[in-house]
């Protein structure tokens, strides 16, 4: 039977009064690929940390893995890819340091570094090309380079479930595919991914349901947005209305498949 590793219920969350999550109703189960979707401040990266209890609900309740975020202790089971690199600041740490912080949680457990925990580092250094950067400033890095150190953090942690708060901005399109693959073989061994994307991209393959997100509910829940072109493919089963399928470019103006 698959786990339900979030599970959220009229989630609602305001900032000084106003409110940015309305009533989310989100579950994930065990092996999905979701995508959140939706337009500038329509409440993606909210809804993300609240999923983890990062940002505490107004309203409503969450669950990870059947805890509420208070008691959740389980931490190695997530990985979590923030918008932007907020380790570093101000300490000099290399990037070998900062994915080695991935293991945090694991370690805890274990108690010690192990020659386990070297290599998962390694292993995620070299996923995202970065193994000859290992010992500089990750300040010293570009921009979409430091985004590449915070996917190979959350891919030290091996952890169950994926959260991405826009892996692939301001990442080029070669990385963007890289982290389609790494992303695809974590899928096929039953991983859990959740990520905020404004272009599948690349991606598009291994999303299994897009959720979008409006002005802080759930507009449209269920199969992604399809790229241009699908109906050219061989096998598509043609019945639902062009006007409701221009979802190539960003995904913002995305309204849902018809079903
Ligand atoms: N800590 C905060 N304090 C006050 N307002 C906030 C805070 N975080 C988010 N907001 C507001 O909540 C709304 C939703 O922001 P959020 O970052 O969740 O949107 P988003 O869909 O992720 O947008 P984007 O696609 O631009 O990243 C915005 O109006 C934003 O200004």
């Amino acid at each position: 039977m698959s786990e339900t590793a979030f599970a959220m219920t009229d989630g609602r969350v305001s900032f000084e009064g106003k409110p940015v999550l309305r009533g989310i109703n989100l579950t994930v189960s065990s092996g999905e690929v979701v995508a959140l979707l939706g337009a500038n401040g329509s409440g993606k990266s909210t809804l993300v940390r609240s999923l983890l209890g990062l940002t505490p609900l107004s309203g409503g309740r969450t669950l990870i893995y059947g805890a509420a975020p208070a008691r959740f202790r389980d931490w190695w089971r997530i990985g979590y890819v923030p918008q932007r690199l907020q380790v570093g600041g101000g300490v000099p740490a290399t990037v070998r340091e900062v994915v080695a912080s991935g293991r945090i949680a694991r370690q805890r457990r274990l108690r010690r570094t192990s020659a386990a925990d070297r290599a998962a580092v390694a292993d995620a250094l070299e996923a995202v090309r970065l193994s000859d950067r290992a010992g500089d400033p990750v300040q010293s890095l570009s921009g979409g380079q430091q985004q590449r150190v915070l996917i190979a953090r959350a891919l030290a942690g091996e952890p169950d479930t994926y959260v991405m708060d826009e892996p692939t901005a301001g990442v080029d399109a070669e990385t963007q595919q890289l982290l389609a693959d790494t992303l695809a073989g974590l899928v096929l061994g039953g991983k859990t991914v959740v990520l905020v994307v404004h272009e599948l991209g690349p991606l598009e393959p291994i999303i299994t349901r897009g959720v979008l997100i409006r002005e802080g509910v759930v507009a449209h829940d269920g199969p992604p947005p399809r790229p241009e072109g699908e109906c050219a493919r061989p096998g598509h089963d043609h019945q639902h209305p062009h006007a409701t399928e221009s979802v190539a470019g960003p995904l913002t103006g995305w309204q849902g498949d018809p079903r």
